[in-house]
């Protein structure tokens, strides 16, 4: 088979004495949707920074597209495709849909792909600003910002967090979409939403992976089913 479009081996990260991410192993295929799940504190959200460069590793290898950049930085691995989707709110307040949208693709020297603001259900919003969109259209905007860098790899980190039952659906269609496109590494807390969307899911428990696979075959993992799923499910 060939290689994995994202291949972890071994990551480690420590904050002081706090060892929080420990010998992760993961592989996120080309074009599919790979959840990663896991109780709160499991390392999730580090992992997440240590895969987009935000944060160095301590140990351990991250081979992205054939490439080695375990070392490189977050705009060199930008460069490659491999991409996390930032949080609109930490942005401009007072520029449009549109505005930001053409910023995201002077960053990445690329035209934004036609549609965009279609697929991302924000159609007929380019003018309007980032502070007047509903929450659950900032959280499509921040999708929409991290596609129109044309990612071979989209990192979401709880995408529907604080987002009602009905824009969580249409969230969770606007992924699935996705599929086939780009790989997209996921973090979320609703399960059954994870189970419904996933090709394969891997769980994080203690700053380890203790499985990955298909949903069926990690819903019905006896480690996972022990170590978390008992709880949540
Ligand atoms: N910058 C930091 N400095 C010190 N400790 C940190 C830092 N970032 C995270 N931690 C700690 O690392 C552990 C894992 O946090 P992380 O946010 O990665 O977990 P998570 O799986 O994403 O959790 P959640 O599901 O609750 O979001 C927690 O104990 C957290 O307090």
């Amino acid at each position: 088979m060939s290689e994995a479009l994202l291949q972890v081996r071994g990551l480690r990260k420590q904050f002081g004495a706090l060892v929080v991410t420990d010998g992760v192993d993961l592989e996120v295929r080309a074009g599919e949707i790979h959840a990663l799940i896991g109780p709160n504190g499991a390392g999730k959200t580090t992992l997440v920074a240590q895969l987009a460069g935000e944060l160095r590793s301590e140990a351990g290898t991250i081979r992205f597209a054939g490439a080695d950049i375990t070392h490189a930085t977050m705009h060199a691995r930008a460069r490659r495709g491999l991409v996390r989707s930032f949080q609109v709110t930490r942005l401009f307040h007072s520029l449009t849909v549109a505005e930001h949208l053409a910023f995201a693709g002077v960053a990445c020297g690329a035209a934004v792909p036609p549609g965009l603001l279609a697929r991302a259900g924000l159609e007929g919003r380019g003018a309007v600003q980032v502070d007047e969109l509903s929450h659950g259209e900032q959280r499509a905007l921040e999708v929409a910002l991290a596609l129109a860098t044309r990612p071979r790899l989209l990192l979401l980190d709880e995408p529907m967090a604080g987002l009602g039952a009905q824009e969580s659906l249409a969230m969770g269609e606007r992924i699935a979409a996705l599929r086939g496109e780009c790989a997209v590494l996921l973090i979320e807390h609703d399960v059954e939403a994870v189970f419904r969307l996933a090709d394969r899911v891997s769980v994080l428990v203690g700053g380890a992976v203790i499985a990955s696979g298909p949903p069926a075959q990690v819903r019905s993992d006896p480690r996972v089913l022990a170590a978390y799923l008992g709880e949540a499910a």
